[in-house]
């Protein structure tokens, strides 16, 4: 352990390390894309780095051998190589909450050998693998049917009932892996939203016989899905008469409390649990991937680990000059810091990578959205970039104008596969397959070198309307196939980004104090709109904006149920 949590903070503020002002003073001549290429005929070999199946292109950011090597110096000044090792070993580096953050724990083998950092409390492993072993076993009783609905009959459909953390994971992957589904016939849905909207839906057509529901929350507190899991407990209620046999046939908790479980009436052996050392939006490697191992099996599920601890074994070991999750940090911090660019595009040219840039906006924005220190002292620089994406063929025809000729600077991160439908070989429509995937790959090409390189890229124009003014920096990450291990990798990759900008930045990324305030708002808010208190006492101490809504609001229900009356 680390005897003074003081070594927690690295000792000089960001900005006033001599690489930061070296890093400013290179700013000011930052330079061009189209020039830097110049320079380097070979540039797009030199700033690339890969592992096993994915590769990481940084050749098109702004940044020169002389740029680099002064991030890495200040990556070290950081004490970015220790703090690595903090990570890894369970070191309370979550300080405001003083504790570990040991998601690398989740995916690391159980008979990992000594060249892999671990937990220094060797108890974790065992316990991680224990979880993993009785997840495991659920898993196989409900996809051979052994597990039965209140009926006798075998589940059909599990709904996870979970957000955030406990939903955008494991909804992403699902989708994203979906060709690899083992055999299971399961049908795995996802209800996040506290208004209901999505069970609104399913349960007009699910059958309650058939159907598992999966309430998902470290905290078990959280009121969207609890009130979500209420509104199922109600509708299960009118086709099972019993509660004991509908809490042991159709819900299974995964969380952080036991307690909280068993007093809403998860019965144990239906318990799936995980520990306070995993954060929210780290911790789809838990039994919170349970939607995952029922979607797609338990074989995938233990892929996607695999593919997530090589990633951890690179970050943990390589140089930091060949590092991917570094160099994502670093090209992100010259953007954010010194470029001052604060909008970042994730562009998955992959329709199965649907649901990865709204993952990415919770584990980017959530963890590094902080405007103060690991001291709580105040921050006089900027932290995380407005992060936001879509499926990249997509959004070429929605907000690409604005990256192409706006009036904000945007970094990009383009994500693409290289092969593509290997399994209908041989099928009719196969050729014609392939052929959308070379459309695909070649419109991801064209658009890193039309914001690289602008006209450039083509020819030069004299029409203002058709002057593309390029210089526009993106990265690229190249897999080789889009499967549960290159996912793996790729996720723990930007995991290690987030963490290793915040240590940079000298920030905590492992809590959340931003969202507190806004739900401690809303319960305030509760009663006076469901009509609890009396008109007269409305909330008068509230601002006119709001006493005008919830007023409207009132009137427009009141007026819709005298209607119904
Ligand atoms: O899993 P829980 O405890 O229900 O929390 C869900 C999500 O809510 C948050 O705490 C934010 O309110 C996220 O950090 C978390 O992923």
């Amino acid at each position: 352990m680390i005897s003074d949590t003081e070594s927690l903070y690295t000792s000089l503020p960001f900005d006033q390390s001599s690489s930061f002002k070296q890093l400013n003073t290179l700013a000011e001549a930052a330079p061009d894309l189209a020039e830097l290429f110049r320079q380097h005929p070979l540039r797009g070999q030199m700033f690339c780095s890969h592992i096993d199946g994915l590769t990481l292109d940084y050749s098109k950011q702004r940044l020169d051998d002389k740029i680099l090597k002064t991030l890495i110096q200040m990556a070290e000044e950081r004490q970015l190589p220790e703090k690595i090792k903090h990570l890894f070993t369970g070191q309370p580096v979550n300080h405001s909450e003083q504790r570990a953050a040991l998601h690398t724990a989740l995916r690391t083998p159980e008979q990992a050998g000594p060249d892999h950092l671990q937990p220094d409390d060797s108890r974790i492993l065992p316990e991680v693998h224990r979880q993993l072993d009785k997840m495991a076993g659920l898993v196989d009783r409900i996809q051979s049917g052994i597990w039965r609905g209140c009926t006798g009959r075998k589940i059909t459909d599990v709904v996870n009932l979970g957000v955030g953390g406990s939903d955008l994971g494991p909804l992403m992957v699902t989708h994203a892996l979906r060709e690899y589904a083992q055999t299971s016939a399961l049908k795995v849905h996802f209800a996040s939203t506290i208004d209901g909207s999505q069970l609104f839906e399913l349960l007009s057509h699910l059958n309650a016989e058939t159907t598992l529901f999966i309430v998902s929350s470290k905290s078990f507190t959280t009121i969207d899905t609890l009130s979500n899991a209420d509104t199922v407990r109600a509708w299960l209620r009118q086709f099972c008469h019993n509660d004991a046999l509908m809490y042991r046939c159709h819900f299974i908790g995964v969380s952080a409390s036991a307690e909280k479980m068993t007093q809403w009436g998860i019965p144990i052996e239906n318990q799936l649990h995980f520990w306070s050392w995993v954060g929210g939006r780290f911790s789809l490697w838990s039994a919170i991937g349970l939607p995952i191992a029922l979607a797609l099996g338990m074989k995938t599920f233990r892929a996607l680990l695999l593919g997530a601890h090589k990633m951890d074994c690179h970050f943990s070991q390589a140089p930091l000059d060949n590092n991917i999750p570094v160099l994502m940090a670093l090209c992100g911090i010259w953007n954010v810091n010194f470029l001052k660019i604060h909008a970042h595009a994730i562009l998955p040219y992959d329709g199965r990578l649907k649901f990865f840039p709204s993952y990415l906006e919770q584990l980017e924005m959530e963890s590094n959205g902080k405007s103060v220190l690991q001291s709580g002292e105040a921050i006089s620089y900027e932290t995380c970039p407005v992060l936001w994406g879509e499926v990249g063929a997509n959004a070429q025809h929605a907000f690409y104008q604005l990256l192409h000729q706006g009036t904000h600077a945007v970094a990009s991160d383009f994500i693409l596969a290289a092969r593509r439908y290997d399994s209908i070989q041989g099928s009719a429509h196969y050729a014609s397959m392939l052929a959308q995937h070379e459309l695909n790959i070649s419109n991801c090409l064209a658009q890193s070198r039309v914001l690289a390189f602008g006209n450039h890229a083509v020819e030069p124009s004299d029409n203002p309307y058709r002057h593309y003014p390029g210089n526009q920096p993106s990265s690229t990450l190249l897999l080789d196939h889009l499967n549960p291990e290159s996912l793996g990798a790729l996720i723990a990759a930007y995991e290690h980004k987030v963490y290793a900008q915040a240590v940079i930045w000298g920030i905590n990324p492992f809590d959340q104090w931003g969202v507190e305030l806004g739900k401690i708002v809303a319960l305030q808010l509760q009663p006076a709109l469901s009509g609890a208190v009396a008109e007269n006492d409305s909330p008068n101490h509230l601002d006119s904006s709001t006493q005008a809504l919830s007023r409207q609001i009132s009137q427009v229900r009141q007026l819709s149920s005298d209607k119904q009356a």
